[in-house]
């Protein structure tokens, strides 16, 4: 592995401050070309326990500490994040397969919310409230939930992680992370770079193997008082499920299937532009990318041009040479899917503009595809595609894209572009989801609240809501004696 200092690479769990492996391994692969990266603990259900027991023994210490000082250590956390960028880029497209301009940005937004959080450590405000009886004072403070834990995917592996660590710490609780199974190595390189930082032992804890036996131990351990879980819909439904029992606080960023409309009077130029940037960014392996582009009848044509001119461009290739834009998808059942959603449209009455047809039947690069006369019935409408695919489908009113859009049971992200306010203000008010792009394919950033509605999740990470998912509200009721 060409990094500049090969001792961010670790390819063991930390639990209570200890690297440790395990007498199962399994093995990390390159999605670029399937060789073996190196090989990774298969831990279960007992080491999840040990690990959940040394963040409930470090809880206390962790929190009594002031927000100044845990802010203090989360900033030297980004600091030294920021410094190593470029080596956990390289750990990123290795075992993601993403383009290194892209894991380098994803790694600069990673941190971008241990800095967040660092600063709103400081602004866990309470408050005073008049009372309406003067023989009592009404204090209302926020303290931290407790000993959390964190399950997150494989295709954005160091930001999923941050966005929960981050303001865990910063409120003074304590975590445990499962990271994905394709993607430990920046787990372990990232929260390793947070142990250098002063992160005291048992603080976070990060363990790889048995997902299933993981999770029971952490849904079902009454230690555990939040679980924050980023990945699948059908995944995340079945852990609400399995926290039920012991009442736990829940966070949950699932699936996407966004909408990106685009209306007579947008500015096509920059639609095509901004769509691009949404589609294939991780090749489309992305929650809140455009999954469905539909164009009002007006442009159609056109837009389908200017689209395809810009689609043109696109280079695939591996993630670590320089000017590729579309690296490997995570593995075959991902091009299994793709190919799915493009058969199933074709057979519907779809026909492919560019593309269609993947790299080779053995590996998992997919190239850009553009559908045109797509409609509503095909799966590519209805389900998360996660890879990339651009079905255009022509729609006639505001009112009809409206309905299309919201006609799903997702509600992440929506994208419209147009240069009227009025059908901006009617548009984005009416759209069933957490967040809208207006003339932009780029939304995420962590001063904003990211989430979604409907089969999307509960609960919203970064801005100043991601702080509360990890506090409680105590109210104190000081008696003043009689009146
Ligand atoms: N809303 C968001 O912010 C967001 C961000 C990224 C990805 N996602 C979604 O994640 C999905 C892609 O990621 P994925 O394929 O890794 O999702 P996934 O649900 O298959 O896996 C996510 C995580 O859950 C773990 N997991 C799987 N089954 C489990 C079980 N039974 N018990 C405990 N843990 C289990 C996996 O090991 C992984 O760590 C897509 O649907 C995407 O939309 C959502
Ligand atoms: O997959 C969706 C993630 O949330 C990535 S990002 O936050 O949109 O960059």
């Amino acid at each position: 592995m060409n990094l500049q200092d090969l001792s961010i690479f670790k390819n063991q769990c930390l639990i209570n401050g200890q690297w440790s492996s395990h007498s199962e391994l399994i093995d990390v692969r390159n999605p670029a070309d399937g060789k073996i990266l190196t090989q990774v603990p298969y831990m279960d259900g007992i080491e999840t326990r040990l690990a959940i027991n040394a963040a409930n023994h470090a809880l206390s210490s962790w929190k009594s500490l002031t927000a100044y000082k845990r802010a203090e250590i989360l900033m030297k956390w980004h600091d030294l994040v920021v410094a190593r960028a470029n080596d956990l880029a390289t750990i990123m497209t290795l075992e993601q397969g993403k383009p290194l301009n892209e894991a380098k940005g994803e790694v600069l937004y990673a941190a971008s919310y241990i800095k967040w959080f660092a600063e709103e450590a400081r602004r866990a405000y309470g408050e005073i409230i008049p009372s309406e009886d003067n023989t009592k004072k009404i204090h209302v403070t926020k303290e931290p939930i407790g000993v959390c834990a964190a399950i997150t995917p494989w295709n954005f592996p160091a930001a999923m992680i941050t966005r929960k660590v981050a303001p865990a710490l910063a409120a003074g609780c304590t975590i445990v992370v499962k990271p994905a199974m394709e993607t430990p190595l920046t787990a372990f390189a990232l929260l390793g770079l947070a142990q250098d930082a002063g992160v005291p032992d048992g603080v976070i804890n990060v363990l790889t193997g048995d997902a299933k036996k993981i999770g029971a131990e952490m849904t079902s351990n009454p230690i555990v008082r939040k679980l924050s879980f980023t990945g699948s819909t059908s995944v995340g439904a079945k852990l609400m499920a399995d926290c039920a029992p012991s009442i736990k606080k829940l966070s949950l960023e699932l699936g996407g299937n966004a909408p990106f409309i685009v209306f007579d009077d947008a500015n096509l130029e920059l639609a095509a532009s901004e769509l691009i940037k949404s589609k294939f960014r991780n090749a489309g392996q992305t929650c809140v990318c455009a999954n469905r582009i539909y164009i009002q009848k007006g442009v159609y044509k056109q837009f389908s041009e200017v689209f395809l001119e810009k689609v043109k461009q696109l280079k695939v290739g591996n993630g670590l040479e320089a000017g590729t834009n579309i690296g490997p998808l995570i593995d075959q059942k991902a091009v299994r899917k793709v190919r799915q959603h493009i058969e199933d449209a074709l057979c519907k009455g779809a026909s492919i503009l560019i593309g269609g047809e993947p790299h080779s039947n053995s590996d998992n690069w997919f190239p850009p595809t553009v559908l045109l006369n797509a409609n509503q019935t095909m799966q590519c409408a209805n389900e998360e595609t996660f890879g990339p695919l651009a079905p255009l489908i022509c729609f006639d009113t505001i009112d009809a894209a409206i309905q299309m859009a919201n006609s799903t049971e997702f509600g992440l992200a929506a994208y419209m572009f147009s240069e009227n306010h009025r059908t901006i203000e009617k548009v984005s008010s009416r759209l069933e989801v957490g967040m809208v792009g207006v003339n932009t394919g780029i939304i995420s950033t962590a001063v904003a609240p990211f989430g979604g509605v409907k089969s999307s999740g509960i609960g919203r990470e970064g801005a100043r809501a991601g702080l509360d998912e990890y506090l409680e509200i105590k109210y104190v009721c000081y008696g003043m004696g009689l009146s």
